[in-house]
């Protein structure tokens, strides 16, 4: 599975640290952690359509962390005409990844913006090249893995009905995505099952019960 990616992680890392903006972003998240603010993060991981968006508006409100969404944030991207939306617009219509480095620097700008200490990342890491480059640009090991866990039926039968206007959530999309996640996003959850972080949800049932379990999560939480 390493081996699988070892090449574009390489690259990937060698664009952040040949790139001094990168150096300069990285230095000064690094600063906040040490000054005091230790900045937390969740990574809330799930196939599309299994609830993640819905739950992080949950999580927001009752918990007060800063939800980002890596979709969200590329589907911003294509719409602010950036030299990269094109390439990214392609990506997402097809259902695939876009590159680590292009991601992560989005997910960097808005750490910095949000000037919070505790965030929520949705949809990322997708990959085993997204986990090990944000490891290494960001340093930042997040405190657990929510995972929704839920059957490809009720993914596909959600997104079908989700009728937000997203040009991916058509059914050919909708099944390279889900094709996509359990090639590439379920080894992700595997790795940091193996690392006992993963707390794994219940997805399938009605969204205030999920929530219920969600809930019970984060009061615990330290
Ligand atoms: N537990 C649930 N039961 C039934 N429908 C749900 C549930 N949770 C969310 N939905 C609905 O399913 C659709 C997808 O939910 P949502 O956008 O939260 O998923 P997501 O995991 O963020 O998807 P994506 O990864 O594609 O952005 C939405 O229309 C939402 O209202
Ligand atoms: O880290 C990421 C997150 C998302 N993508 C691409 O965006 C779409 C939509 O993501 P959602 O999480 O469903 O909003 C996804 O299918 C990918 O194509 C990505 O490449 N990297």
């Amino acid at each position: 599975m390493f081996s699988l990616n070892h090449g574009g992680i390489l690259v990937a890392m060698s664009t952040a640290m040949d790139d001094p903006d990168v150096l300069t972003e990285k230095k000064d998240i690094n600063e906040n952690m040490l000054g005091g603010k230790k900045v937390k993060i969740i990574f809330v991981l799930g196939g599309p359509g299994s609830g993640k968006g819905t739950q992080c508006s949950n999580i927001v409100e009752h918990f007060g962390f800063i939800h980002l969404s890596a979709g969200e944030l590329l589907r911003a991207e294509i719409n602010s005409g950036s030299e990269n939306g094109t390439m990214i617009d392609t990506i997402i219509t097809e259902g695939k990844i876009v590159p680590s480095e292009i991601t992560i620097k989005l997910l960097q700008e808005a750490i910095i913006k949000g000037g919070n200490d505790k965030y929520i990342i949705d949809g990322f890491p997708r990959n085993e090249e997204n986990r090990v480059v944000f490891e290494s640009v960001i340093s930042i090991s997040p405190e657990f893995v929510l995972f929704f866990d839920c059957s490809e039926e009720e993914m596909e039968r959600r997104l079908l009905g989700r009728n937000q206007g997203r040009s991916d959530d058509n059914i050919e999309t909708i099944r390279k995505r889900l094709k996509v996640f359990v090639e590439s996003s379920l080894p992700v959850i595997e790795y940091y099952e193996s690392k006992g972080m993963v707390k794994k949800i219940d997805a399938t049932k009605p969204a205030p019960e999920v929530f219920e379990d969600v809930k019970a999560i984060f009061t615990h939480m330290a």
